[in-house]
Parts: C-alpha cells; sequence; structure tokens
C-alpha cells in the first residue's frame, strides 16, 4: 500500500544525507576557524537569517514553519557537533 511512496521517500532521504554530509563538512572548517580565533560556536544573528533564507525558499506556505524547524534542530546539532569536535582538540 505505501511502497511506492516509501520508495521515493528512500530515494530523497538518500540525497538529502549527501547534502547534510557537505553541509557538515563545511560546519567542520567553521568549527576549526573559531577554534582558531575564540569566536563562539553560538551565532543567534546568523541563525536567524538561515531561518529567514530557507523560509523564504520554500514553495508551499504549509511548510514554512516546518522548514524553520527543520533547520533551527540541525543547527543544534551543528552547535554541539562542533563543541564536540573542538572539547576533542583541547
Ligand atoms: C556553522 C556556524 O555555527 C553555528 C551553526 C550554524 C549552522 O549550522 O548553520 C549557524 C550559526 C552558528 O550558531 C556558523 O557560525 O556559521
Amino acid at each position: 500500500m505505501l511502497e511506492k511512496q516509501r520508495e521515493k521517500i528512500d530515494t530523497l532521504d538518500k540525497q538529502l544525507v549527501s547534502l547534510i554530509e557537505e553541509r557538515f563538512d563545511v560546519v567542520q572548517e567553521v568549527a576549526d576557524i573559531k577554534q582558531q580565533h575564540n569566536i563562539p560556536v553560538l551565532d543567534d544573528e546568523r541563525e536567524k537569517r538561515v531561518i529567514q533564507k530557507v523560509q523564504s525558499y520554500v514553495k508551499n506556505p504549509e511548510y514554512r514553519s516546518v522548514m524553520g524547524q527543520v533547520f533551527q534542530s540541525m543547527m543544534d546539532v551543528s552547535k554541539d557537533f562542533q563543541k564536540e569536535k573542538m572539547e576533542k582538540q583541547d
């Protein structure tokens, strides 16, 4: 019954994993630079701009809030990841 939709979700998930991996590669670079220059992990203004930007890309207004939540969650994970990475290198 759900096979067709689940297959589509699986294909999209694969593409998302690849893009999220790429995003985290860049997050790692950001973490290194922040550590070298003693810059705090959290940049609240940047996060607000990221949310605004991604929400402006959404075509279906019904998903605008969802997209904000998805990206806020990803940035929360991103900050935890950066902090863990910095602690390991201390
Ligand atoms: C990656 C950064 O660090 C944090 C995580 C962000 C993100 O994952 O997009 C954005 C802002 C920061 O709170 C950054 O400063 O650009």
